[in-house]
């Protein structure tokens, strides 16, 4: 390889924004289109190692997967020296487990409302990576990302005689973004590495793979339950075994429909819980929707 490292010649690094065992982010500009990325510096993984699969799978789903509003957009991928390097799209907002600590401090919880949106933007990616004959396998907080867009909101001019200032024009419009792709694999011939342990329901534990694609509504239906304030999940034991039994602390602050939603999302029979699809036709989701 060529000592000069191309992630050096194409981006200005700003800030490191992640460090885990998968590698470090940071946050870069590219020299040339003046562009905030996320680059992904991991070690390069040893040829025909699973972490190599892992790595090829990621971006393997990139590359399938090109441009859709609800998940992180992939733009390149290399290796350079020992390393892999993969550049994505920045979201702004952070990570949703960062705003769930963020609301915890503040002993605040996200609304109804907020919960709907953030379920059905990424039931919506989830729809799209189905279609596609791809399941993500780790769904969870830590792994969707938030992307704040300032938007200028039509003012109506009778109002605006009284003159109108900054807030009551502009909006912070939010959009919630599947990331991490690591663990993506066909639904097809499905050579994965189990997720994150706490959002894993019992059938893929016990290697039944007829209903991948119920596998990530059963840990968006428990990443959902967490962002309402259910508290750290169990990695095992008997909490973890009461959850696969399809039992769930009620939350008080949301609607009887709502809890219900999260339970039938998390049924311990994977054709009992709906599909991305259903999710999104859901009466709890278009309020609206009943005629
Ligand atoms: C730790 N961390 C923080 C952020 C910024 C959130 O405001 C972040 C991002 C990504 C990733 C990421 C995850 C997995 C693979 C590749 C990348 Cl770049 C990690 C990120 C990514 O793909 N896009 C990001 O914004």
């Amino acid at each position: 390889e060529s000592n000069i490292s191309r992630y050096h010649q194409e981006f200005l690094e700003l800030e490191l924004i992640g460090v885990g065992e998968f590698g470090s982010v940071f946050k870069c500009i590219n020299r040339l289109d003046g562009c905030i990325y996320a680059v992904k510096k991991s070690i390069k993984p040893v040829a025909g190692s699973v972490n190599e699969k892992n790595a090829l799978n990621e971006v393997y789903a990139h590359a399938v997967l090109g441009k859709h509003q609800h998940v992180v957009r992939y733009y390149s991928a290399w290796a350079e020296n020992d390393h892999m390097v993969i550049q994505n799209e920045y979201c702004n907002g952070g990570s949703l487990a960062d705003a769930i600590s963020k609301l915890q401090a503040e002993k605040r919880n996200f609304t109804e409302a907020e919960l709907r949106q953030l379920l059905i933007h990424i039931a919506e990616g989830l729809r799209y990576l189905h279609s596609m004959q791809l399941v993500h396998m780790d769904i969870k907080p830590g792994n969707i990302f938030i992307s704040k867009e300032k938007r200028l909101r039509a003012v109506d001019y009778d109002s605006a005689d009284d003159g109108f200032d900054e807030e009551d024009t502009v909006e912070e419009e939010i959009t919630y973004k599947l990331g991490d792709l690591g663990h993506v694999t066909s639904i097809n011939n499905p050579l994965f590495e189990e997720g994150d342990c706490r959002y894993l329901p019992a059938e893929i534990l016990h290697e039944d793979l007829a209903h991948m694609p119920k596998a990530d509504i059963f840990a968006l239906g428990l990443t959902i339950y967490e962002a309402g304030g259910g508290g750290a999940l169990p990695k095992n034991g008997p909490d973890w075994h009461e959850i696969r039994n399809g039992k769930l602390k009620e939350l008080p602050q949301y609607s009887r429909d709502f809890n219900e939603l999260l339970k039938l999302m998390i049924h311990p029979k994977p054709e009992m819980r709906p599909s991305a699809v259903t999710l999104i036709q859901h009466r709890v989701l278009c309020p609206f929707g009943k005629k």
